[in-house]
């Protein structure tokens, strides 16, 4: 699909990308073929030198310029007449990719529960066999957040020259027993679901919603609740703040699989940059590109000081902090800060 707007010059395709070549993962399993779902917004200059590479967080999906909209688009600090913005669905997601209700090869039925652990490193290795398919010999800035930002250090320390600038938000190098905890709960919550363990697509949805609503309290602070679900009046109960959630705990649901959500949080748990590279120090400083590492401040998932860690270990690296009440979703929230921050940083030079 190629869809060119009439009114700017913004050039929009979505495509999937094939692999009929094995990809021997972390876990010594083997994916013998999986399809990536990628968007483009823009075109490629002459010197294949605007390549901005999006990697998105958890639930999120290829359409950057829908969830990243403040960033991304016509008149935004990545325009697509400036740039060529590519972002693909990670592996294992539910919005096109290879994920656990796609047709597993070997048995002619869906993966479901077979589908194999997949961690940032193979995730970043399945976008290296996107990124040689379409001959991106240079990528100018690769950037995302959270999961995102974990795939961006990875295949960070893997592309060396190839890469210009890696932008890393509210992440770290190495998942924290905080964050795995979090985690665990959430799965837990899923496992109760009495569907779960069914062979049906929609297995385990109701405990989606409430891994989603106990991720949300993560994701936010307590000021931004404070603030945003603060009564009126005085009651007993229906209170907004347990509504707020369950609601977000529904839109998730509606929306995301609980086996992708499965995977991709396992995958968020097994993140260790150093891992078979000497530890986090080591990998860290092998990266080649500058990089960016922006926390913010009233983020409790993925502290700020993991990403001040990320900033002093790499070779050339800066640290940038939003400040925000909106918790961990703030690298989702904040475009005027992060704006801000990514010019500062492209102006350092
Ligand atoms: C459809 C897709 O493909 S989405 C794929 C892309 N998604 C991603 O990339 C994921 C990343 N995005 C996100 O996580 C989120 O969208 C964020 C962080 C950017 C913003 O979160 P939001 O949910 O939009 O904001 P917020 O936390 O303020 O909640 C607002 C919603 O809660 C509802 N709400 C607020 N207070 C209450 C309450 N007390 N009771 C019930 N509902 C409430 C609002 O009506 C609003 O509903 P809406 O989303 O239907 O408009
Ligand atoms: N709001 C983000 C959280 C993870 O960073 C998402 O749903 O992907």
């Amino acid at each position: 699909m190629n869809l060119i707007s009439e009114f700017a010059d913004l050039t929009m395709t979505i495509e999937t990308f094939h692999s009929d070549q094995p990809l021997l993962l972390e876990s010594g399993e083997v994916l013998e073929q999986f399809d990536l779902a990628y968007t483009t917004y823009g075109q490629l200059n002459r010197e294949k030198s605007n390549v901005i590479w999006v990697i998105h967080a958890l639930t999120g999906d290829s359409k950057a310029a829908e969830w990243w909209s403040g960033l991304i688009g016509e008149d935004k600090f990545y325009d697509p007449s400036q740039y060529f913005i590519i972002c693909a669905n990670l592996l294992g997601s539910n919005y096109g990719s290879t994920n656990p209700l796609s047709l597993n090869p070997k048995t002619g039925e869906n993966y479901f529960y077979d589908f194999p652990q997949i961690t940032p490193r193979d995730l970043a290795a399945s976008l290296e066999r996107l990124r040689t398919h379409l001959q991106l010999d240079q990528i100018h800035t690769l950037i995302g957040g959270s999961l995102g930002g974990q795939v961006v250090l990875e295949w960070a320390v893997t592309l060396g020259q190839k890469l210009d600038n890696a932008v890393v938000l509210a992440s770290t190098a190495k998942t924290s027993p905080w964050v795995i905890g979090l985690n665990e709960t959430q799965r837990m919550a899923i496992e109760s679901d009495c569907t779960w363990g069914l062979k049906q697509e929609d297995a385990g949805k109701k405990g989606l919603e409430t891994a989603r609503a106990i991720a949300m309290i993560s994701y936010r602070h307590p000021d931004d609740l404070a603030k945003k679900q603060k009564e009126t009046e005085e009651k007993l109960d229906g209170f907004r703040a347990s509504s707020y959630l369950r609601y977000q705990g529904q839109k998730l649901a509606n929306r995301f699989n609980a086996l992708s959500y499965w995977t991709l949080s396992k995958a968020m748990d097994s993140h260790d940059l150093g891992r078979n590279r000497d530890g986090i120090d080591h990998a860290l400083s092998q990266i080649q590109a500058k990089v960016l590492a922006i926390g913010v401040n009233s983020d409790l998932l993925f502290l700020p000081e993991e990403s001040q860690l990320i900033s002093k270990k790499v070779k050339r690296g800066t640290y940038k902090e939003i400040t925000s009440t909106a918790g961990h979703d703030a690298f989702l929230i904040e475009f005027e800060q992060l704006t801000f921050h990514l010019r500062s940083f492209y102006l350092e030079g």
